[in-house]
């Protein structure tokens, strides 16, 4: 039996609501066994290109990153929401370490090819360093990933935060029976995003086409799900989402299913 390896991802919504994340960072903190965190911050990202003047476009949940926001996104998720965040779990007696993908050669990606849409310096995670993240796991330490992957040549690359989680979920399943969470503003995926309550409990991939037509799943739910199934499709044990609380007992919950 592969032992056990919790994977959480919190959004963006998420840190920028200081209670919620000290909240969160509480139950994280109390999960028994090596885990690992990973962060978004699309929207601090977008605050900061805008007080500095740059435009900000998405495409499906996807940041077109030109020079600039590239800039932007290596300040504020590689630097101020990553050392934020391991500041936090040290001050909660968690030892962790922030990185992004050049650290270790952790999480090297190719460039998005130019199709309809040119994303600029946006990567796809090609290679994960497994015995690199298990050499931290196995001195006690939280790794806390950014989402930043790198190239071969070490360019750095803006990569969505749900991908980086499913992929280092996907690729350490060799070692580990992996558990991978979503923790994001709503308490999962609703029918009705005006309905709090309105939380689906399952989604098989017939679902999930069936809602991606219908238009209930749209802006950063469609990266998020598709991250899902690649994960749960590639060997991930368990893949849930859910918000802040997720993480407690009895949480109110989607879970995917193949
Ligand atoms: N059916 C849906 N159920 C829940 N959220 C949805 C749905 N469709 C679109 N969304 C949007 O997707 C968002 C989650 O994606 P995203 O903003 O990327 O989250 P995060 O930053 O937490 O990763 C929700 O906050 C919501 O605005
Ligand atoms: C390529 C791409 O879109 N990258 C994302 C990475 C951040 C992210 O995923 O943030 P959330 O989890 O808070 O949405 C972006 O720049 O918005």
């Amino acid at each position: 039996m592969k032992p056990n390896l919790k994977i959480i991802k919190i959004g963006g919504k998420l840190i920028e609501n200081e209670a919620l994340l000290d909240s969160f960072l509480d139950d994280f903190v109390q999960l028994k066994g090596p885990k690992i965190l990973c962060h978004g911050g699309g929207n601090k990202a977008t605050e900061v290109a805008d007080k500095l003047g740059f435009e900000t476009k998405m495409i499906d949940g996807r940041r077109i990153t030109d020079k600039d926001s590239m800039e932007v996104i290596t300040m504020v998720y590689g630097g101020l929401l990553n050392k934020n965040i391991v500041g936090r779990l040290q001050s909660k007696k968690q030892n962790a370490i922030g990185l992004c993908g050049a650290d270790g050669n952790v999480l090297i990606s190719k460039r998005r090819p130019v199709k309809e849409i040119d994303y600029g310096f946006v990567g796809d995670v090609e290679k994960v360093n497994t015995k690199f993240i298990n050499s931290l796991l196995e001195q006690g330490i939280v790794p806390v990933f950014s989402a930043i992957s790198s190239t071969e040549d070490g360019v750095l690359l803006n990569t969505n935060g749900d991908s980086v989680a499913s992929e280092i979920a996907i690729a350490m399943s060799e070692l580990f029976q992996t558990k991978l969470y979503f923790c994001s503003e709503k308490k999962g995926v609703l029918k009705d995003i005006n309905d709090e309550n309105s939380v689906i409990s399952e989604i098989d991939s017939e679902k999930y086409t069936k809602l991606v037509a219908s238009k209930v799943i749209t802006d950063g739910m469609l990266p998020k799900l598709h991250n899902c199934f690649q994960a749960i499709e590639r060997g991930v044990d368990s893949v849930l989402l859910g918000d802040s609380g997720l993480l407690k007992r009895n949480a109110t919950h989607t879970k995917i299913i193949k």
